[in-house]
């Protein structure tokens, strides 16, 4: 729980309590995800459910709740500190995505003169870097990234056409995309994933289309927020752009230029971004926005569901930082926030040009093999590299003051070094795409570094102080010579009241400057006998650290020098402004700097990742073929890290005329999710250009990575296990291509044993002589052990081995070919420590369920068995025709009783042992 307490409770009399929740419950309605909070000038309050809410973000606790009002109309309030009020923003901002109304008044905080002042939702908070003391930063791994979606019929196919746009406004990009998409928006899923916006904006409707949409971005965490049709309008938009663009200098200085504006859908989405962030009333985003085509096919394609099953990131708002949570915790070995970010994007988006993997896999390489160069750059450069991003944004926002300046400088400064230690590795890659380009923008940032050194007191920065170079202004010069004439006359005094007194100037009287008394003289408690009687002598206070007095000259020189302080600020004042705008010049190179040096440090991430884990990771080769996919002695790069595994390598082998699908079975616990997410995760770090963790991997490029594993997340999306296995199986079927690995775990367990197993056995064919792309399908249906034998050539068994040593349970952790023989579920049960009661009746159970079952199979009749199946499908037939047509009770109940009847008449073996199990 939370230490920090809310500073008061409201000091409203009853009266005003009465009045503030009348005005409160006129405001307009707003939905639980949108939290008002009430600026009292020291204080903060967030009233009704909002307090709730809140309180449970700060505090942890409902505790520090407080009523107003009387009832029938009483109403809870929260009141929160400034540094609460923050926790709670960001922690509603970046954690929960919900939206945030702050309102202000300029008269009594007692009346109900409010005003809607600040307005911040999770893709678009720029307004609160003013209300914020250290601005809202940005999430580790995200840059907050807005994204407005548009859906209207295509004319010529007359299908679902989707303009989509993006705007990520701490890096001044934009990006715009239209495509036609199925019922289910799998292609505008990927595009979510792969561009992580934490809120998107859509036109209010309710039809199918954006149910789907509310569904898609539900998976990926995205807050949806419904706008006015008419918000979409593009009126005006194209002159918007002319402003907001960035031009080459030879280019028509008119947004028509950009390909991207003819996309009339995505530019109705790109309108509404634009007029949500009001990039148009901020002129520093004036001529700095890039506009782009977001470019799906560049990259390995990743769904929500696959990003969850292979843990690619960790929970949102998870605090825990450790390795073994996600792929995205166990590389961040960033020192940069930039490449943080870089980082998260990078799994995002992992590539599919082979020569671009192995560009970054060329650098990792030198540095997993050059340990000193590895540690050179994490621990003595990238350490010191501040979020050069932030800051240049900071600059161009003309919000910067003279320490960010210094704090670039300093980035700047250390360039030098940088090479140095660069130059030291020959190969080419490093050269060319490192050290050259880096060499070049030291070029273009060396007057930068001039003028700092020109302007900036560098004496002072030592002292902790950001002043400007008295010498840089004459004005600045004068006033400083007469602040220093004062500071003398101060020591003469000083001087002269140390042989008044028989003390010791700077030893055993002190001359002190600080804000509440100006100039003034210490002497320890000791001394303070000397003054007594001593009228010239004002006693100023008296603490442990001695007596504090002056005299009138010091007051004098007081006046002096607050007067000469106050006009030297104010001039610096001038002069900071001049020197940001002319730093905020070299914004563009600071970008590029930014962005190369985080590349720099995601690629030495993937180096001690690579060279620090309990087993040495391998270069991948990747391949155009789509022949095999062959990882030997594949880690789960996560689960290796965590204490007390030791865990156990095991081979994932595809070849396409031998075996394009594994079906997975074994004992719980055996190890098969394991297997595939190991396979899953290899494959993503490799495409982001990551060493991974296998003696030998030969991975094709692929198109993506589907997976279904596991039961993640239901329960918050509301929706049912089964309802959301079918979707995410209807997704794998409808975009998976032969140059796709698809992962599948335990499919149909939502439904009855015999529809599960019917719909697993049905998904697996398809994938396999349909879609034909690489799969790793683990079931506990038996059954499905017999598709090898249907389909040879493409269809193998594997099995995580256990076994049973004097009845107890050894998992072994290894995959072997071939089917599991037993299922151990009963021994995994008793690991589990289930009360041996229930063992003892599940045995029995189990045994009375397999005899009926031996005995239907034992029938030999297949007829009467493919009867029972129609006897089935009609009885299931008939209970639905009841469920709908249901008019009162007691007609269902006779119905229900027919249909028994009816069902018992049947001689059937098969139907016989389903009555009794
Ligand atoms: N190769 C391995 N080396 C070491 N430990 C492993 C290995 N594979 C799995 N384990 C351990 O066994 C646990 C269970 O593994 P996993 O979830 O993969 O089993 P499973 O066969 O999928 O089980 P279930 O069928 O119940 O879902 C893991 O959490 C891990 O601790």
């Amino acid at each position: 729980m939370s230490t920090l307490k809310p500073i008061q409770a409201l000091s409203l009399d009853s009266v005003q309590q009465q009045s503030f929740i009348k005005f409160y419950k006129s405001l307009p309605e707003k939905p639980p995800t949108t939290v008002r909070i009430f600026d009292r000038n020291d204080y903060f309050s967030v009233h009704d459910v909002d307090a709730t809410t809140a309180a449970k973000e700060v505090f942890s606790s409902l505790a520090n709740i407080k009523k107003m009002g009387v009832e029938p109309s009483r109403m809870d309030y929260l009141v929160l500190s400034k540094g609460n009020f923050e926790i709670l923003v960001k922690k509603l901002l970046l954690v929960r995505r919900y939206r945030v109304e702050i309102y202000v008044t300029e008269g009594s905080v007692k009346g109900n003169d409010w005003e809607l002042k600040y307005k911040a939702s999770p893709g678009c908070f720029s307004q609160l870097e003013d209300v914020l003391s250290d601005g809202m930063g940005v999430s580790e791994e995200n840059a907050p990234c807005l994204m407005a979606v548009n859906i209207k019929t295509d004319p010529v196919s007359k299908g679902r056409l989707l303009g989509v746009a993006f705007i990520t406004a701490c890096e001044y990009q934009m990006s715009v995309t239209e495509f036609t998409d199925d019922d289910l928006l799998t292609q505008l899923e990927t595009v979510t994933v792969q561009m992580a916006p934490s809120e998107c904006l859509v036109p209010a409707s309710d039809t199918d289309e954006y149910k789907a949409l509310k569904k898609v971005m539900e998976r990926a965490k995205v807050t949806v927020t419904k706008l006015k049709k008419t918000e979409f309008s593009t009126e005006g938009l194209i002159q918007d752009l002319t402003r907001l663009l960035k031009f080459k200098d030879d280019q028509k200085q008119d947004a028509n230029v950009f390909t991207e504006t003819t996309k009339e859908v995505a530019m109705t989405s790109l309108a509404a971004a634009v007029k949500y962030m009001s990039l148009m009333s901020d002129s520093s985003n004036f001529g700095r926005y890039r506009i782009s085509t977001t470019q799906v096919d560049y990259f390995l394609h990743l769904d929500s569901a696959a990003l969850g099953a292979l843990n690619v990131f960790p929970e949102l708002g998870d605090a825990s930082h450790s390795r073994a949570n996600s792929l995205y915790s166990m590389l961040d070995h960033c020192r940069t926030q930039h490449g943080k970010r870089l980082l998260a994007q990078w799994l995002r988006q992992p590539l599919r040009d082979i020569n671009l993997i192995n560009e970054r896999l060329d650098i990792v390489q030198v540095l997993v093999e050059n340990s000193a160069l590895r540690l050179q750059l994490h621990d003595d450069h990238l350490r010191r590299i501040p979020d050069l991003q932030a800051l240049a944004r900071r600059l161009t926002r003309k919000k910067a003051n003279l320490q960010d300046c210094y704090k670039i400088y300093q980035a700047i400064t250390r360039i030098p070094q940088l090479l140095n230690c660069l130059s030291t590795s020959e190969h080419a890659c490093v050269h060319s795409s490192l050290t050259q380009p880096l060499a070049e923008l030291r070029g273009d940032l060396h007057k930068y570094q001039l003028m700092m050194q020109s302007t900036l007191d560098m004496d002072a920065v030592e002292r902790g102080d950001y002043l400007v170079k008295p010498s840089f202004d004459e004005q600045l010069q004068s006033l400083a010579t007469q602040l220093e004439r004062v500071q003398n006359s101060a020591d003469k005094e000083l001087s002269k009241a140390a042989r008044d007194l028989g003390l010791e100037a700077e030893k055993t009287i002190k001359l002190e400057n600080n804000s509440q008394y100006g100039f003034c003289f210490r002497v320890t408690l000791k001394e303070e006998q000397g003054l007594r009687g001593k009228k010239k002598y004002t006693i100023l206070d008296a603490v442990k650290s001695g007596v504090r007095f002056k005299t009138s000259t010091l007051d004098e020189l007081n006046d002096d020098y607050n007067q000469a302080k106050t006009t030297y600020e104010t001039e610096q004042a001038k002069v900071v402004t001049e020197i940001v705008s002319i730093a905020a010049g070299y914004s563009e190179c600071l970008f590029c700097l930014s962005h190369m040096l985080s590349r720099l440090d995601v690629l030495v991430a993937f180096s001690i990742a690579s060279a620090t884990a309990p087993a040495a990771y391998t270069r991948p080769v990747l391949t155009e073929s789509l022949d095999e996919l062959v990882l030997k002695d594949a880690r789960h790069p996560c689960l290796e890290l965590m204490e007390g595994v030791s865990f156990i390598p095991n081979d994932v082998v595809f070849k396409r005329d031998q075996s394009l699908m594994h079906i997975v079975t074994g004992a719980n616990m055996g190890g098969k999710s394991t297997w595939m997410r190991s396979a899953g995760s290899i494959v993503v770090l490799a495409h982001a250009g990551c060493f991974v963790p296998c003696s030998k991997a030969i991975i094709p490029r692929l198109r993506s990575v589907c997976a279904r594993v596991g039961a993640h997340d239901m329960e918050q999306a509301g929706q049912s296990t089964f309802m959301l296995e079918m979707q995410e199986s209807t997704h794998i079927l409808k975009t998976a291509t032969p140059d796709s690995l698809v992962l599948v775990d335990e499919l149909g367990r939502g439904t009855s044993t015999y529809e599960g197993c019917g719909i697993a056995w049905a998904i697996a064919e398809e994938l396999a002589t349909k879609t034909k792309c690489f799969t790793l399908f683990a079931t506990h249906y038996h059954e499905l052990t017999r598709l090898p034998s249907l389909h040879p050539g493409v269809i193998v068994n594997s099995h995580a081995e256990a076994s049973v040593v004097d009845d107890q349970l050894v998992l072994l952790h290894r995959i072997a070919s071939g089917a599991a023989t037993q299922s151990l579920g009963l021994h995994v049960a008793r690991l589990a420590d289930l009360p041996d009661s229930i063992i003892e009746y599940a045995e029995a159970k189990q045994a009375q369920l397999e005899t009926n079952l031996f005995d239907i199979e034992n029938s030999g009749n297949s007829n009467e068995n493919s009867e029972g199946q129609q006897i089935i499908v009609e009885f299931l037939r008939k209970c639905k025709e009841i469920e709908q047509s249901a008019a009162s009770d007691e007609i269902m109940l006779k119905k229900i009783n027919d249909l028994k009847n009816d069902l018992f008449q049947h001689n059937n073996q098969y139907v016989k042992s389903l009555i009794v199990a």
